[in-house]
């Protein structure tokens, strides 16, 4: 980066913290939200009591104790059903009839020819609620007679709706969770603490257990006979769950999962809405891809709805911004130093608070940490990210509001744990984690980096309304990177040599075209009724330096359209114009360098002063430090705006504000000026004055201007273009247009 560029970036900072500070209650409401919010937060935790529990320690009991549901059901009629696959295997079915027999149950066994007949049984019958279990053998049988081969495979199939649910299903987790190690969200202490079966989902309470136990011991029966009944005779198997220690139940974390994502949103939400607001009015809708959280979405539509005029005003500023020589990652980068800062600022206000009560009302270190981590915003989005792989998290976490909740899943799963997420343990995984709290962070700095990068390159391609968009391409180009691409001055075109001679004078042979414009048109298409409107046809026209050309014609005539093209705000629909020989659709950056713009509508900083906002420019114009005072007082006193280079520009009246735009557009020595309509608002002896100063400044410069007005285009003009329905009429200097046309060319246009 050039040290003029770090200048303009600097400037870009400066304007951006000086329009914040100024908007102080904004800034006030954002600050107290957090305090509110943070006090909350605080008043919580304090109100719920941590207890001690337990320790906890369960009864054993023997593994074949049929459960009461089985023995005597009270929702289905008798007897269960205990279905098998395959039924073809004669060794399968004694198998699973010694199944029967040892569960000592009133059951009815029934064979399957495959997996699939069974399923066909269960989905289309009603009977299927008597299934109890099935057991399918994933052995090939080729004969009823073939043997069980001694490594034997199976899989128990229980029905996913509980037989033994005493609450009803709205009570007990409705699947098996065989996908699942670990809960999703691992409790502190046992889980089901009150259940001495170990509770949902209900291995022991459904008889899975059981049947699983009882075929086992069938199978072991088969295979080795005798010695297989010696010793099952003397063994009795039994259940119990691991006792677990005493431990601390702080119910701040149930509630944390539920209230810390809205809290968290509710703090940071002013800043977004803020932060977007100023990008969304600054920018086109493309880019509200680039902001996909949901708060970001919600205050989108909202900033829609309520400012849909006012964006369109701001979609302009930006790209004014960038006629003026601003670079696209300087104004990005400007935002995003500027809302980093609040960001940060907002943190270490929440960080301060909170370590400060909790000192008051903790001692030990360990809980300032935890309530560091406890009030950081956490969301538990991927309730199921147990289940999922490391490449469906690695892509996750590309959507930076994901990657933040799983990472706060993290903290809050390693607090509850009591062991803590700190920089030595980041690459350590918590609960058989195949995702490392260390990848959330790496997501983070690649999620910025790839959100830089999609920025950039939306906004070079798709500008939107406003601006030129570049090629697909243009980055593999050379002129993007190194600029100063070959001078390519094209030949003076003679507009009379397509419309008739005498409608246009004579060009000047002795000066040079600043500007030129060769063969340009420009379509819109309405999106209204679908039909395309043409604001300019075929208009030709050199600009000669040292000269005011004057644009003249009716409203409607393509005036501001031609200037728009001129200035890089729309691409041209075809034709081409050069300014200082640079063609406007590919080498806009360089002609921003010399180019002073005045646009219709005055855009200017509500919350900057007229100085400042001649300070701004002068920085992003590159004129010298020392010389910044000298150019900004010559410029008020020559629009005799001196008594008003402390107000805001806001508080302007409508010329005056014409006024400065016109600075604006001359300041640091812009070679090429355009001026739409810069006198509309001002008073006569205003506007007298302003073309005094206007004649005196188009020394070196090619001037562009437009107006309704005959009487300023016969003051000012050098040379006179008038335009109706978007083409050229005639060009040539006043007194030329006067022989033309008598008194009134404007009339007989
Ligand atoms: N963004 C746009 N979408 C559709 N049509 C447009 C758009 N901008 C301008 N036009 C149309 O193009 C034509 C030329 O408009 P332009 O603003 O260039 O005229 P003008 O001579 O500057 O008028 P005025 O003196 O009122 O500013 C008009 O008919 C206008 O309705």
């Amino acid at each position: 980066m050039s040290l003029f560029e770090y200048k303009k970036l600097m400037i870009l900072l400066w304007k951006n913290f000086t329009l914040k500070r100024r908007k102080v209650v904004a800034l006030v409401v954002e600050m107290v939200l957090t305090i509110v919010f943070g006090i909350i937060l605080l008043a919580i935790r304090n109100f719920i009591i941590i207890k001690k529990i337990g320790p906890f320690s369960y009864n054993a009991f023997p593994i074949s104790d049929v459960p009461s549901f089985i023995r005597s059901p009270v929702t289905v009629p008798y007897p269960w059903e205990l279905a098998y696959v395959p039924s073809k295997s004669i060794v399968v079915q004694n198998i699973v009839e010694n199944v029967k027999r040892d569960l000592n149950t009133n059951m009815k066994v029934i064979g399957f020819s495959s997996e699939r007949a069974f399923e066909d049984y269960v989905k289309q019958t009603n009977k299927s609620k008597n299934v109890l279990a099935a057991i399918v053998f994933d052995h090939v049988f080729q004969s009823s007679n073939d043997p069980l081969p001694l490594k034997v495979k199976y899989y128990l199939r229980f029905s996913n709706f509980k037989k033994n649910n005493t609450f009803g299903d709205a009570f007990e987790a409705s699947s098996w969770l065989t996908n699942s190690l670990f809960p999703s969200v691992p409790p502190v202490g046992p889980r089901n603490q009150q259940e001495e079966s170990g509770g949902s989902p209900g291995y022991i309470s459904e008889g899975f257990l059981l049947v699983q136990h009882a075929l086992d011991k069938a199978i072991m029966l088969h295979h080795s006979g005798s010695a297989a009944e010696k010793l099952l005779n003397g063994v009795r198997i039994f259940v119990q769950r691991f006792p677990y220690p005493r431990h601390y139940q702080d119910f701040f974390y149930v509630f944390a999962d539920i209230f810390i994502p809205l809290v968290a949103l509710c703090i940071f939400s002013l800043n977004h809405l803020v932060l977007i607001q100023s990008i969304v009015w600054e920018k086109e809708n493309r880019l509200k891809v680039l902001l996909p959280a949901l708060p970001q979405i919600v205050a989108l539509i909202c900033i829609f709805l309520i400012t849909d005029e006012i964006e369109h005003i701001f979609t302009i500023f930006l790209e004014y911004q960038l006629m003026i020589g601003v670079s696209n990652w300087m104004m990005w980068a400007a935002y995003f130093f500027t809302f980093l800062c609040l960001y940060v600022l907002t943190i270490i206000f929440m960080c301060i608070i909170f370590f400060v009560k909790a000192s008051v009302y903790l001692t030990a270190a360990r809980y300032s940490f935890l309530f560091f981590i406890t009030y950081l915003p956490a969301v538990r989005l991927l309730v199921n990210s147990g289940q999922m792989t490391f490449k469906q998290k690695l892509i996750f976490c590309l959507c930076c509001n994901v990657a933040m909740a799983l990472g706060f899943k993290y903290l809050l799963d390693a607090e509850s744990n009591k062991t803590g997420i700190k920089w030595n343990n980041i690459f350590s995984s918590t609960n058989l984690d195949n995702f490392l709290f260390a990848y959330v962070l790496g997501m983070f700095l690649f999620d910025t980096f790839l959100y830089g990068l999609m920025t950039w390159y939306i906004e070079a391609v798709f500008p939107g309304q406003y601006g030129v968009p570049k090629p697909w391409n243009f980055f593999l180009r050379h002129s993007y990177w190194f600029g100063n691409p070959p001078k390519n001055q094209p030949e003076t075109i003679q507009p009379k040599e397509t419309i008739e001679n005498k409608y246009f004078e004579a060009e000047p042979t002795d000066l040079v075209a600043g500007i030129q414009i060769k063969h340009l048109h420009k379509l819109f298409i309405l999106q209204k009724n679908n039909t395309i409107k043409v604001a300019i046809k075929d208009l030709s026209l050199n600009l000669y330096e040292g000269q005011i050309t004057v644009l003249l014609g009716h409203n409607g005539a393509g005036k501001s359209t031609t200037l728009s093209i001129l200035s890089g705000l729309y691409p041209s629909t075809s034709g081409k114009a050069y300014i200082h020989g640079y063609e406007i659709s590919e080498h806009m950056t360089e002609i921003r360098k010399s180019l002073g713009l005045c646009p219709q509508q005055d855009l200017l900083f509500n919350y900057l002063t007229v100085s400042e906002h001649l300070y701004f420019y002068c920085v992003i114009k590159g004129v010298p430090r020392n010389l910044h005072l000298q150019e900004i007082d010559n410029m008020l006193s020559a629009f005799n705006l001196l008594e008003k280079r402390d107000a805001f520009s806001k508080s302007l009246s409508g010329g005056m504000k014409r006024k400065l735009s016109i600075i604006v557009a001359l300041i640091g020595n812009s070679k090429v000026v355009i001026l739409d309509e810069p006198t509309s608002g001002m008073d006569p002896a205003s506007r007298r004055a302003t073309w005094d100063l206007l004649k005196t400044y188009k020394r070196d410069r090619t001037i562009l201007l437009t107006t309704h007005y005959m009487d300023e285009a016969d003051a000012l003009g050098d040379r006179i273009a008038i335009m109706a329905k978007g083409s050229l009429q005639c060009c040539g200097s006043s007194i030329f247009l006067k022989h033309l046309y008598g008194l009134s060319p404007f009339g007989h246009s």
